[in-house]
């Protein structure tokens, strides 16, 4: 998460690191090319939530960020990962102690390792997840993960994807390169996308691992002795081991989480109108955030026992996929991602109508909006989305209002409102016909009446005068 011409121990011992990309004198962070700039960044002091009961134990509570930019559709996506894989990521190196020990040994070896681009992409994963180490033989704190659980939980993985899909349009010099998603909310108990032309079908020999067909099977993963990181305080390294395990709707002990997300749980999750409510944790109810996570039931009711959306999809692959740690290994963690991207952003599209206009680098994964491979909602089929759609299909992200039929929540409220409307307007029309009415009555009255009692006490008087001559 560094990059490499920063880890110097004058460059960590200062805080400071502005290279300048261009080679030009002055040119720091190549904000000459728009790249970024050299800024000073203050940590957010506020105080953490009761999640997290500690101050100063962990680096991430106050994570500085260098601020720059860091930075052929011919070939496949499982080819193009596969090349991320094996790529040595140009820019960036990673961590692999916490700050305290990040001198190393003789106070002046900075502990950071090369690492490649997927690999990276792994890594930060890990990096945001991993336990607070509290010291030699203390248990290290899991109560709380950085990128999960949180109302951070679809920003975070937006910007995590978002990382690798620039990264690899640098290494394919293709800026029009895009991720795909997979459809997961399809039912049933077949991962669609398991086959040897795409993410690897099931080996014949071992059911929890991969064809040897596949690219795939080729892959070891990396982070996975967490139980040393969290016992002796170190970070993953880049250091690749055990291949990936997989073996969709294989958990016979939870049958729970043998069966893919229905596409009926996505259009649930969608009609919730609030993004995230109180307490802001796994345990939130009627949250949109919480619910795509899936530590809700789709229609929004929390409920401890349940897993849905992406936290099924994750479960349901039963291996190196449903363990939050290691789960980018599996390059299926990009796809099953990308689409709950995806449902984020027909969520802020449905529920913040208007124009949306996203600066080009913050464009929704697989979005470039001058090469748009395929419509991005409704999702197109998992067998459509892996061939190269005509451009004609492409999406427009000029949204004024949703291209859609209303939802049951909108048709409820447009009807209320309107029927309020009509009650107010009916109530004030009455009124004004009544008042026009009184007003005229009175009007109309009132000189009669005043006429009768003069005519009348005239009348009286003569009456009386001539009664009283007789
Ligand atoms: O148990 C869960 O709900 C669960 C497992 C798992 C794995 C993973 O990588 C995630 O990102 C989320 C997740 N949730």
């Amino acid at each position: 998460q560094f990059p490499r011409v920063c880890v110097t121990a004058e460059g960590l011992r200062s805080g400071q690191c502005c290279p300048s990309l261009t080679g030009l004198a002055g040119d720091e962070c190549g904000s000459s090319i728009g790249r970024g700039q050299c800024v000073s960044i203050a940590a957010d002091t506020r105080r953490h939530g009761p999640q997290y009961p500690y101050a100063g134990r962990d680096d991430r509570e106050s994570e500085e960020e260098y601020h720059a930019d860091e930075h052929s559709r011919e070939a496949g996506i499982c080819e193009t990962l596969d090349q991320a894989k094996r790529t040595v990521h140009p820019d960036l190196v990673i961590c692999t102690r916490r700050y305290q020990e990040v001198f190393g040994p003789d106070g002046n070896t900075p502990q950071f390792e090369n690492v490649t681009i997927y690999n990276y992409f792994v890594w930060s994963h890990y990096y945001s997840v991993s336990k607070t180490y509290l010291g030699p033989g203390q248990t290290s704190f899991g109560g709380v993960d950085f990128s999960h659980e949180g109302p951070g939980f679809v920003t975070w993985h937006r910007f995590h994807l978002l990382q690798l899909e620039r990264d690899i349009q640098d290494m394919l010099r293709d800026p029009t390169f895009a991720l795909p998603y997979w459809n997961f909310a399809i039912g049933g108990s077949e991962c669609d996308i398991c086959t040897d032309d795409l993410l690897g079908a099931r080996s014949a020999f071992d059911r929890n691992s991969i064809s040897s067909n596949s690219v795939f099977s080729q892959w070891r993963v990396i982070c996975e002795r967490v139980d040393d990181y969290d016992t002796l305080g170190t970070i993953c390294n880049s250091t690749e081991t055990s291949p990936i395990r997989r073996n969709p709707a294989g958990n016979v002990a939870r049958p729970m989480v043998q069966k893919l997300p229905e596409p009926k749980d996505v259009l649930d999750c969608l009609e919730l109108n609030t993004f995230d409510t109180p307490p802001y944790y796994s345990t939130s109810s009627e949250s949109f955030r919480n619910t795509i996570e899936g530590y809700s039931a789709p229609h929004g009711t929390y409920d401890p026992v349940i897993r849905s959306l992406h936290n099924l999809a994750h479960l349901f692959l039963n291996g190196t996929g449903g363990q939050t740690h290691l789960s980018p290994n599996d390059p299926i963690f990009v796809l099953l991602h990308t689409f709950t991207d995806a449902v984020f952003d027909e969520w802020l599209r449905r529920h913040q109508p208007g124009q949306i206009v996203y600066p080009e680098e913050n464009a929704p994964i697989g979005h470039n909006r001058r090469f748009n491979m395929v419509p991005f909602w409704p999702p197109v089929t998992n067998a459509e989305m892996f061939v190269s759609a005509p451009e004609s299909l492409g999406y427009s992200y000029e949204v004024q209002w949703p291209n859609r039929p209303f939802t049951l929540s909108e048709i409820i409220t447009i009807a209320i409102v309107s029927a309020v409307l009509l009650v107010v307007v009916v109530g004030a029309v009455v009124a004004c016909a009544m008042r026009d009415r009184s007003y005229r009555t009175a009007d109309a009255l009132e000189p009669l009446l005043g006429e009768t009692y003069r005519r009348y006490s005239e009348d009286d008087r003569r009456l009386a005068k001539s009664q009283s001559v007789v």
